[in-house]
């Protein structure tokens, strides 16, 4: 396996995963070894990156490695340009490496492979036509439009962010709940104490002490659950990232598609992926809603400028395909329909919860295409998303299919 590494300094350098399994290896002569844990790098162009110690991933095409460097010699006698063309040893401590793949291309290749071999949901291409027809714009909707979301312009924005996606799934079992409870309830947390969201009060969480930080009165839906993922995060932001959500942020050089490969790759819990029929599928909803999440609240710009950001697919929830079967993009089996309308519940990783899933993924991507070739128009599928979304929940009687599950 090849990739190819960029450095600082603009100059490329091969890095390969050796034929051992057991080495990364560079063209300019460096090398890391999985069984040690300590290695030693020599070359001024083999990092590439933009700090001289901290966390850091170096990018190759097919290879990430992640590890925490600092200098091991100390750098009061030289300038940080010195510093960076004479060599000084650094010492690398090895915290993993991914293979790197265009995780939103899986997403868009495997749900559209469940829309053509999918059984009890279809995509109506007349649908599509007639929303796409009747719509003369998509309607922009502001990214905080509720006005409920913690935003400071800054890094604690970054951790708000992470914290509440780590959460952002499964509100339906309580009715009284919703998302909207979560982003207020941590921003109003985060307001009262700055600390909040440490990474080392992140892992401390129990079940009451999270209800009390939202103002809940009673156990939330899934409740060991968010817990255990309050803590996963805390624990590999920790570990990895210098406790810090925005260094994974920085690590990714403004590329959606390298957030996504990291969110899911440290973080199991965001790895939101089943098998379908023999075949794996992707869906990856709260990977791609931080990449969102980051965009819509910095605007585009600083932790939330992504050069790739159309790259990003919609986030399959329980609302979009419900608001998509409205307006008759999506078609369901008479059977799944009156599952949908009896409030059963429809189990997590079973055919029908796939499709819904994969099929509502599949279905915007050809509704983008179309609005492209009808009116000229690129339009994102996250402003599809939020344009959809945001009309789904101004109708509390929508139903919505009923999945226990930590994806959504
Ligand atoms: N596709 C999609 N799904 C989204 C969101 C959001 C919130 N995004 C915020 C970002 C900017 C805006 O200001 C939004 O406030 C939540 N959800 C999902 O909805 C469900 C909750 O529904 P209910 O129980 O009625 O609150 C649950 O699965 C949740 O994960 C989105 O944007 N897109």
């Amino acid at each position: 396996m090849r990739g190819r590494m960029r450095s600082r300094t603009g100059k490329m350098g091969a890095i390969r995963l050796a034929g051992d399994g057991q080495h990364i290896e560079s063209q300019r002569g460096w090398r890391f070894d999985h069984k040690q844990q300590h290695q030693h790098c020599n070359h001024r162009h083999s990092l590439g990156l933009s700090k001289l110690s901290g966390p850091a991933v170096v990018w190759g095409k097919d290879v990430g490695v992640v590890g925490h460097r600092k200098l091991s010699a100390p750098p009061h006698h030289r300038s940080e340009r010195q510093l960076r063309t004479s060599a000084p040893p650094f010492s690398w401590r090895l915290l993993g490496i991914f293979i790197v793949k265009d995780a939103m291309d899986d997403v868009r290749a495997s749900s559209a492979w469940v829309a053509k071999h999918s059984s009890h949901v279809f995509v109506d291409s007349s649908g599509i036509e007639k929303v796409v027809e009747t719509i003369n714009s998509i309607p922009r909707v502001n990214w905080d439009f509720e006005g409920i979301h913690y935003f400071d312009n800054g890094p604690l924005t970054v951790q708000y962010l992470l914290v509440l996606d780590a959460l952002n799934f499964c509100f339906w079992p309580d009715k009284d709940l919703s998302y909207d409870h979560l982003a207020s309830g941590l921003k109003a947390a985060l307001l009262n104490d700055k600390s909040a969201f440490d990474a080392d009060r992140l892992q401390k969480y129990t079940g009451p002490q999270l209800r009390e930080l939202l103002n809940w009165p009673r156990p939330l839906p899934l409740e060991d659950e968010r817990i255990r993922l309050l803590h996963e995060v805390g624990f590999e932001l920790e570990r990895s990232f210098n406790g810090k959500a925005f260094n994974i942020v920085e690590a990714c050089g403004k590329s959606a598609i390298k957030l996504v490969a990291l969110i899911t790759r440290h973080f199991p819990g965001f790895r939101d992926h089943s098998v379908y029929k023999g075949h794996q599928v992707f869906l990856y909803k709260r990977a791609q809603i931080f990449a969102a999440d980051l965009w819509g609240a910095f605007q585009g710009q600083g932790y939330g400028e992504f050069n790739d950001i159309g790259s990003i697919t919609i986030m399959a929830d329980y609302i979009v395909p419900a608001v998509l079967q409205q307006l008759g993009v999506l078609k369901y089996t008479s059977n799944l329909v009156k599952l949908i309308e009896a409030n059963s519940e429809i189990v997590s990783g079973s055919e029908e919860e796939i499709e819904l899933r994969a099929c509502s993924i599949y279905a915007v991507e050809k509704m983008k295409e179309l609005i492209s070739i009808k009116s000229g128009k690129q339009v994102l599928s996250v402003e599809l998303d939020l344009w959809l979304w945001s009309f789904g929940i101004q109708f509390p009687s929508l139903q919505h299919h009923r999945t226990l599950s930590i994806y959504y």
